[in-house]
């Protein structure tokens, strides 16, 4: 078959395509109008995921999950903005790792406010000026984030999902060879991350010039030709600084991990997870004492991690924990009603690692 016949066909089913996009986004719209109308929630992540395991079910190929997942949270990304448009803070710059996150879920309609800092992404969310916030949580390889641990201590926002990110970096340069390479910018771990590469191509004697954000460093590259950056490939494109080298981190199964807050509640997906802060006295056996509740409650814990309270909240030190289930189930519903005193809640969510 000619290559223009090809095309006729495939033509052919965009406009199918097109128009059941428009008969879709139509219901769409009668959803939001409906949420409106009684104050429901408009990004739904347990419906979301139904949807696409529904799809995944019944797939006869030769799409694969993945691409199915692409497609369809594209097309949920986009249908949201027609319910409400969708404004969501993220810890900037543009080109962060975390704006890479957030448009994974929010899509290319969304309207997007990149902010400094881990407490004014919370302050964005809190003062209405936006909907959802998008911060970083752990990292496989640096452990918690403890900026966000200390704002969730605060915070009334709720998490609504969660997403794990593989964090691979890009070598970044305008120079035409390596050894043009007279600095190279990037954020401190990063540099870190990518010790090895940086060895074998005989880059340690050169400067480095440490800088806020990989982001940053792409910016800097693009203004200095005799420079480097080591930075993720959305901010290469942003600053238009070609990629000489991509994959340099040492640990390719290098992964953030993200979550995502809003004002509202999810109702259960079957999957779930429970994110808490349990905030316990500074006595022997308390820490015991209270995830005996757990285990006896049959519940998978899957993580914990201490941090100190600061001055100001009234307890002596508390407990990041996530387990399995969903606080609207019976079990876990007794869990917190028997430590009720004790446990911050922090959202329940689609469980995605
Ligand atoms: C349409 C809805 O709102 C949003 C959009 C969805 C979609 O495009 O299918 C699914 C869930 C929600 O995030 C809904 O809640 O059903």
């Amino acid at each position: 078959m000619k290559l223009e016949e090809l095309r006729r066909q495939i033509d052919a089913i965009d406009d199918k395509l097109l128009e059941l996009l428009n008969e879709r986004i139509e219901v769409v719209q009668k959803v939001g109008e409906l949420k409106h109308r009684t104050g429901g929630a408009i990004y739904r992540p347990e419906r979301e995921k139904a949807i696409i395991e529904r799809l995944v079910q019944q797939n006869r190929g030769p799409l694969t999950e993945t691409a199915i997942e692409a497609i369809f949270l594209e097309i949920f990304a986009v249908a949201r903005n027609f319910e409400q448009p969708q404004r969501v803070a993220y810890l900037g710059p543009e080109g962060s790792f975390t704006h890479q996150a957030a448009e994974n879920r929010f899509g290319a309609m969304s309207e997007y406010i990149p902010l400094h800092s881990i407490p004014a992404v919370f302050k964005a969310v809190h003062a209405d000026r936006a909907r959802f916030a998008v911060v970083p949580i752990e990292n496989n390889t640096n452990g918690f984030v403890g900026e966000t641990l200390d704002e969730l201590a605060k915070t009334d926002l709720k998490i609504v999902a969660e997403l794990y990110m593989p964090i691979h970096h890009s070598f970044v340069t305008k120079a035409q060879h390596l050894h043009l390479i007279k600095r190279i910018y990037s954020k401190d771990i990063a540099f870190n991350q990518c010790r090895s590469f940086l060895l074998e191509h005989e880059l340690d004697a050169v400067e480095y010039i440490p800088v806020e954000s990989t982001a940053k460093a792409a910016k800097m590259a693009a203004n200095d030709p005799e420079s480097a950056a080591i930075c993720s490939h959305i901010a290469a494109k942003l600053y238009h600084v070609p990629i000489m080298f991509e994959n340099i981190e040492d640990n390719h199964k290098n992964k953030t991990r993200f979550i995502i807050l809003s004002d509202f509640e999810n109702a259960p997906s079957g999957a779930d997870k429970t994110s808490i802060l349990a905030k316990l006295s500074d006595k022997p056996g308390s820490l015991y004492e209270f995830l005996q509740s757990f285990h006896d409650a049959n519940v998978n814990l899957k993580k914990i991690e201490s941090r100190p309270a600061g001055e100001e909240a009234g307890f002596d030190y508390w407990f990041y924990i996530d387990f399995e289930g969903h606080k609207d189930e019976p079990h876990i519903r007794k869990l917190f009603e028997k430590h009720k005193d004790e446990i911050k809640y922090l959202g329940s969510y689609v469980q995605n690692g």
